[in-house]
Parts: C-alpha cells; structure tokens; sequence
C-alpha cells in the first residue's frame, strides 16, 4: 500500500525511562509510541509531572531511555554515545528551554553562531545565518549585547535563534513561554507558529492547553503515557491503539 504522507522526522517505539531519585522510582515514561512526521507542529500537554519533560529529553538525545528504540530521519539512534548524539544533536535538532540556558559569558551573536561554527560552518557562512536570524527575530542591534542584558523574550529569541541557526529538521522546545510574561509568552508562540508555516517540524511541551492550541496536533501525556492524540486541523488522524492509550504508529 503506498504511503504519501510526509517521512517521519522522529519515530519512538516503546520508549521507557525511570528516574531512581532520592525517594520511590519515578516512571516518567512508561511505553511511548510516537511518529512526527516533516511539518507537524505537534503539542504534549499534561499535568506536572506527567513525564512531559522527559520524553522531550529522550526525544531529542539528552537522556537514554531504559528500554525503546529512537529512529532520527529514518535512521536508528540505538548505537548513538554521548558524543555521536552532539553531533546529530547539532545537525538535526535544536531544541529551546524554559530557562533558555544561553552561554551568559558569550555575547548575543556568539551564542547564535557557536553551534554554527561547531558544526563545520566557515565563520563568514555562520555570521550570515546569525545576521538573518537575528533580524528575522527581531534583535538586529542586540548582537553585542551579553544575555543578561536582555529581556526573558529577548533571550528567548536568542535562543531560538540559536537552535535554528543550523537548519535542523527538527524544532524541540521544552515550555518556552513558562518563564516569559503574556506578552513575551505572545511572541515566542507568534514566532513558533511562524517557522512552521514556513515548514518547520515543532515538537512543543506545555503544562497549558491555550499554547498547545497553536500546535496542529496536540498530544495529551498523563502518567508517563499518551492519553490522547488528535489532529486540530484537518488532515488524517493518528491511529490510536485504544484505552491502553499508547499510540501505534508503524510505517
Ligand atoms: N532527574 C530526575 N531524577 C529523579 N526524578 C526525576 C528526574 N526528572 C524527573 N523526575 C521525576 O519524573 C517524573 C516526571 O517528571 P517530568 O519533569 O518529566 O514531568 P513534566 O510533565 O515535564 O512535569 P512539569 O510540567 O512539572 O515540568 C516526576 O515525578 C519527576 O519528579
């Protein structure tokens, strides 16, 4: 049967991860099934604690699940160390935090050209993918500025900035509004939904539904599973696997 859908950016089967802490294991993620196809914005909301965060982590390389397999543009993750995983890391996806985590020693347009440079990129190609970047995002003036001088939104920006500065395939971003004001929640969100439109893949997680909504497909995470997976504006809706509520998405 053919398929024309668009490739999966991002496929997970069986991904499991357990926190040993101080106190009792935390399962975080308990059996997640997931494909992100090239162009999806795609949403995982859920309640605090849900394991929102740590998928994202196993998602984008950052933590090793326990058990699960990953596949990067159709290719397997499972042979991947520490090392290997910055490298893809920095060809495949960027990824932005609730507390944006800039280098704060490196000014504005170093912190946008680092990953550049650390990629393979000559210094002249990266200042102009920083230049567009920065102008795009409204920061032309702030490049020598340090991130501390900035706003919360400015520094957002930064590192949005920074975590597309090397076309990845694949946007991560992990609550990029929680630390930021309505209005700086406002532009983040206005800028997410603005590279999609242009073709980027977004994965966002979010404790709130209203940000969610910008997404096209918003996953519902509780208790270290999906709950739930639907499609907000047309298309074909995932395949759902029922009460179990772990998506199967087999291509
Ligand atoms: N490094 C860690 N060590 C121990 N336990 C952890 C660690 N990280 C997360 N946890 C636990 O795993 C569970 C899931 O946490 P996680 O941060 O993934 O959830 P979340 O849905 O992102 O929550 P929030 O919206 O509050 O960020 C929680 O019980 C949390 O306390």
């Amino acid at each position: 049967m053919s398929d024309d859908r668009p490739a999966p950016v991002l496929r997970a089967e069986g991904l499991v991860k357990t926190h040993h802490g101080e106190g009792a294991p935390a399962h975080a993620v308990r059996g997640v099934d997931l494909c992100v196809r090239q162009g999806e914005f795609v949403a995982i909301t859920g309640p605090s604690g849900a394991g929102k965060s740590t998928l994202l982590h196993l998602l984008g390389g950052l933590q090793r699940p326990d058990a699960g397999h990953l596949w990067l543009d159709g290719e397997s993750t499972d042979t991947y160390g520490e090392a290997r995983w910055a490298v893809e890391r920095r060809k495949r996806i960027g990824i932005v935090f609730q507390f944006f985590n800039l280098v704060s020693s490196l000014s504005v347009a170093d912190n946008v050209e680092l990953p550049a440079l650390l990629a393979g990129s000559s210094p002249k190609r990266a200042r102009t993918e920083r230049e567009q970047l920065l102008a795009e995002l409204g920061l032309t003036g702030k490049e020598r500025s340090m991130p501390g001088e900035l706003s919360g939104g400015e520094q957002q920006r930064v590192a949005l900035a920074r975590a597309l500065v090397n076309h990845p395939p694949l946007l991560l971003a992990d609550e990029p509004a929680g630390s930021l004001d309505s209005k700086g929640t406002r532009e983040v969100m206005r800028l997410l939904s603005r590279f999609h439109q242009r073709g980027q893949t977004i994965l966002l997680v979010t404790h709130d539904a209203r940000l969610a909504s910008a997404a096209d497909r918003v996953i519902s995470f509780f208790d270290g599973r999906i709950a739930d997976d639907a499609e907000l504006d047309g298309g074909t809706p995932p395949r759902r696997s029922g009460i179990s509520g772990v998506l199967e998405l087999k291509d």
